[in-house]
């Protein structure tokens, strides 16, 4: 039988998910979506070739749920659900902090609920997703989420209780490199770069040292190690990060992130 997969709440993770799924084969046939405007239930259609669908329509007629709405907003989506789904339905949850157990509370009993946390680079296909059961999920449900985060990048099994962390990791992992090159680029053109030269520079140097932490099997340490030279420029400025604070100022901003998303588990306006 054809499995059907829904996506509820087709944004930028949702549709990220979508074109993912879709470049690996998925048919578009076998995929719904639901958004709340129709401009852009009709933009999905037109872009992806997916079928729009009510939130209703999407509980009975597609085997796997993924919601893909904010935190804040899944308390409204379930309300809105929970009549329409049937308990032999697969809920993935994309969303921050939400634990398994508020689907599972709110859904017929025995429903099966994997929460997964993605990142953005799911839009080229370099994803980190992170991957968890609730207390009805099987292997086989874990695997069915891993083949389909697994479109968009790579995934890891974890236990519910380290979602939060990795939420403040690599869910918001990316934000943080995103952060640091805008910085980097403005200390280009105090020295005197023009912006897209400081850009360019800062880009390709992020790319290679990305490659570098994946493919070269080395610590970090010594990848750093290796391009600071005794007496030479890169101490000087690895002294001035110390001297500002920076590792202590990254380990207080992942916790913070880390415990917003502790904050979002009520999944409701706030
Ligand atoms: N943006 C990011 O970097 C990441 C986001 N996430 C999680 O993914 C989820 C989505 O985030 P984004 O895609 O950034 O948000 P988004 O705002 O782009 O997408 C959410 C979509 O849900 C729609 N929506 C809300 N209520 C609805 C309803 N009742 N029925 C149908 N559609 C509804 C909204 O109109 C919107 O298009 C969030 O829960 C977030 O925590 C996870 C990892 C990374
Ligand atoms: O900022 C947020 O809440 C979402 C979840 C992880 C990344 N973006």
């Amino acid at each position: 039988m054809t499995q059907k997969v829904a996506v509820l709440g087709t944004g930028k993770i949702g549709e990220a998910l979508l074109s993912g799924m879709i470049g690996a084969g998925w048919a578009p046939a076998d995929l719904l979506v639901t958004a709340r405007r129709p401009e852009r239930a009709d933009e999905l259609r037109a872009r992806h070739g997916v079928t729009p669908v009510t939130n209703a329509e999407a509980a009975k007629n597609a085997d796997t749920l993924i919601l893909t709405v904010k935190p804040q907003d899944m308390g409204t989506l379930l309300d809105e659900l929970a009549p329409h789904v049937p308990a032999d339905r697969l809920i993935i949850s994309g969303a921050a902090g939400v634990p398994t157990s508020f689907f599972e509370e709110r859904l017929a009993p025995g429903t099966p609920v994997v929460r997964v946390m993605t990142n953005t680079p799911a839009l080229v296909d370099e994803a980190m997703s992170v991957v968890s059961a609730g207390t009805h999920a099987t292997e086989a449900h874990l695997a069915h989420a891993d083949e389909i985060f697994g479109a968009v990048g790579k995934t890891l099994r974890v236990p519910e209780s380290q979602q939060d962390a990795c939420t403040a990791l690599s869910g918001s992992g990316p934000a943080y490199f995103f952060y640091l090159v805008e910085a980097m680029t403005d200390a280009g053109i105090l020295l005197g770069l023009p912006r897209d030269k400081a850009h360019d520079l800062i880009v390709q140097s992020a790319i290679g040292a990305a490659k570098m932490l994946r493919d070269s099997g080395e610590h970090p340490v010594r990848l750093r190690e290796n391009v600071t030279s005794p007496a030479g420029t890169t101490i000087n400025a690895i002294r001035e990060l110390e001297n500002h604070g920076v590792r202590a100022a990254l380990i207080a901003a992942l916790e913070a992130a880390r415990d917003r998303s502790r904050e979002l588990a009520s999944g409701t306006k706030d």
